[in-house]
């Protein structure tokens, strides 16, 4: 698990490392200037004419620094100022005294194709506000410019909280970020403008979050480790039992898909409840899974068999459905994941939520979300991870809200998964993280904790699927075939 701050938590971050651990701002910010002139030297750039185009803040500072460092390395670098000297902070006065000091090439306006590399440096976590005048101005010369960019901390225009676009924003090749990864650079549209972002460590460390953490985070390969363990003295029942209520006429293979999903991260035994139609196709497909109707839902047994279930692929909207939605809620006492036409008969009646006995997932996508909430989906896109938050606090549930970038929330903490590709934008690839979700929560996990690591699986199996078969022509089945790799390689995390 790896942090992703805010604004405000990287600034006191560095004002804590500073005031309180003694750490001078300046060596900081000669240690983050070091980083990008690293960065412009690997190999990947071409170095032959480089602009730093510098702010009046510190993110200035770092540019004006990182200048001064390409130029005692014989790059020819010129710099540029934008803003006003009055407002400059203490820091980046004294970077840019001494680039003049040595004499350095200042210009004062871009020549968009005459140089090969253009660090901007104009503002990083202290935007404040939205970019116009001569900022937007020159933010447009850079992203017209032929040469590469990189950005320091972050792309000038982007928001560090929500990855917006304050007006404008640099497009850059790549984002030399310092500390941690800040949320505006996983979140879109900021990801978009970051290119290749890169954490470096700069000397601030966890010990200056001095016990306020971050909200916001993401999962690694080695969260992994909190997998349900396997263990040589064990049966089926070890392992758990997971209902799938999912399917309707002809909508047999969200029933299917989430099944097996189930049975590939390790559930012991999969129930399938379907529509009777149905009833050939799965067992076909799946003869591991036991298969029973919505006609024989009333037996009491239904809602005792399992430790997990998972309501919704394919499920419909139908005569009827409400009905068994409302017995499972109502009955039901292990965890429940809602997804799909679950959350869509949830809509406008979502106070039934409360009435219910166990502890409950809720998976939407943002138009699902749109509907369960009758929030429009332009304010959910705005704040992905505030709209999840606030569910998952009010309902008092684990908020699953699926979009390019999941995010995950249990109402105070706030995952951002960054598994995943655009090839699994496809017809049941939701279905198969219902299951992946429902199958873990089977074995026992606590809600939190497995859907953070559902997401994550049901990401890395789609890395895998387009690796194999390209992001255009893979399906959602193709995606259960890579859960056990994605499995095998974690237990060596
Ligand atoms: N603290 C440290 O020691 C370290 C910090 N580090 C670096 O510092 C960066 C943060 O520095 P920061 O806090 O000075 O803010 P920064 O991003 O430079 O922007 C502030 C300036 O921009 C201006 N401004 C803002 N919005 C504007 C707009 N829309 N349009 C126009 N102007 C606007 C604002 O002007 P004002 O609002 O005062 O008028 C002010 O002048 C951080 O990202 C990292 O790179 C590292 O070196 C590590 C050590
Ligand atoms: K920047």
């Amino acid at each position: 698990m790896k942090y992703l701050v805010n604004a405000r938590e990287m600034q006191r971050c560095d004002r804590i490392t500073i005031e309180e651990y003694g750490v001078p701002g300046l060596v900081l910010m000669e240690r983050a200037a070091l980083a990008v002139a690293d960065s412009v030297m690997d190999g990947e750039f071409c170095t032959d004419k480089v602009l730093a185009v510098c702010g009046s803040g510190n993110n200035g500072g770092d540019g004006f620094a990182a200048a001064r460092i390409l130029m005692e390395r014989n790059v020819e670098i010129a710099v540029l100022f934008v803003g006003k000297e009055e407002s400059m902070s203490e820091a980046a006065r004294i970077q840019k005294k001494i680039c003049e000091n040595y004499g350095m090439n200042f210009v004062s306006n871009i020549d968009v194709h005459e140089y090969t590399c253009i660090v901007d440096a104009i503002f990083g976590v202290g935007l404040s506000r939205k970019v116009a005048g001569e900022y937007r101005t020159l933010i447009e010369q850079i992203n017209q410019a032929s040469g590469k960019v990189i950005a320091v901390d972050i792309p000038s225009g982007i928001s560090a909280d929500s990855g917006r676009v304050m007006g404008a924003a640099v497009c850059a090749d790549r984002t030399v970020t310092f500390g941690f990864a800040k949320l505006g650079q996983v979140l879109y549209p900021g990801a978009l403008y970051c290119g290749e972002t890169v954490v470096w460590d700069i000397g601030i460390t966890e010990k200056s979050f001095r016990g306020e953490l971050p909200r916001a985070y993401y999962l690694g390969r080695e969260d992994m480790r909190c997998l349900p363990r396997r263990m040589r003295y064990s049966n089926k029942g070890t392992y758990g039992k997971a209902l799938l209520v999912a399917g309707q006429k002809n909508m047999c293979g969200a029933a299917y898909l989430a099944g097996e999903a189930a049975y590939r991260v390790g559930t012991g035994l999969v129930k399938i409840f379907t529509e009777e139609c149905n009833r050939v196709i799965v067992q076909e497909r799946l003869p591991e899974a036991l298969l029973s109707t919505y006609e024989v839902l009333e037996e009491e047994n239904s809602f005792r068999w399992p430790t997990a279930a998972g309501i919704g692929p394919g499920f419909g909207t139908g005569e009827g459905k409400w009905e068994i939605l409302c017995l499972f809620l109502e009955r039901c006492v292990c965890p429940l994941v809602l997804d799909a036409d679950a959350l869509n008969l949830l809509s406008g009646r979502t106070e039934k939520l409360r009435e219910r006995r166990a502890p409950v997932v809720v998976t939407p996508h943002v138009g699902e979300m749109e509907r369960l909430m009758g929030i429009p989906k332009k304010t959910i896109l705005e704040d992905l991870p505030g709209t999840c938050r606030r569910f998952a606090e009010e309902y008092g549930v684990i908020c699953v809200l699926k979009d390019t970038r999941t995010v995950i929330s249990d109402g105070r903490e706030i995952c951002v998964n960054l598994t995943g590709t655009d090839g699994m934008a496809t017809g049941g690839s939701g279905d198969v993280l219902t299951g992946i979700l429902t199958g873990l929560l089977a074995q026992g996990m606590e809600p939190f904790a497995a859907a953070k690591l559902a997401v994550w699986i049901h990401g890395s199996a789609g890395e895998l699927a387009s690796k194999r078969l390209g992001r255009r022509g893979m399906l959602a089945g193709d995606l259960l075939k890579e859960i056990p790799t994605v499995l095998l390689e974690g237990e060596n995390a």
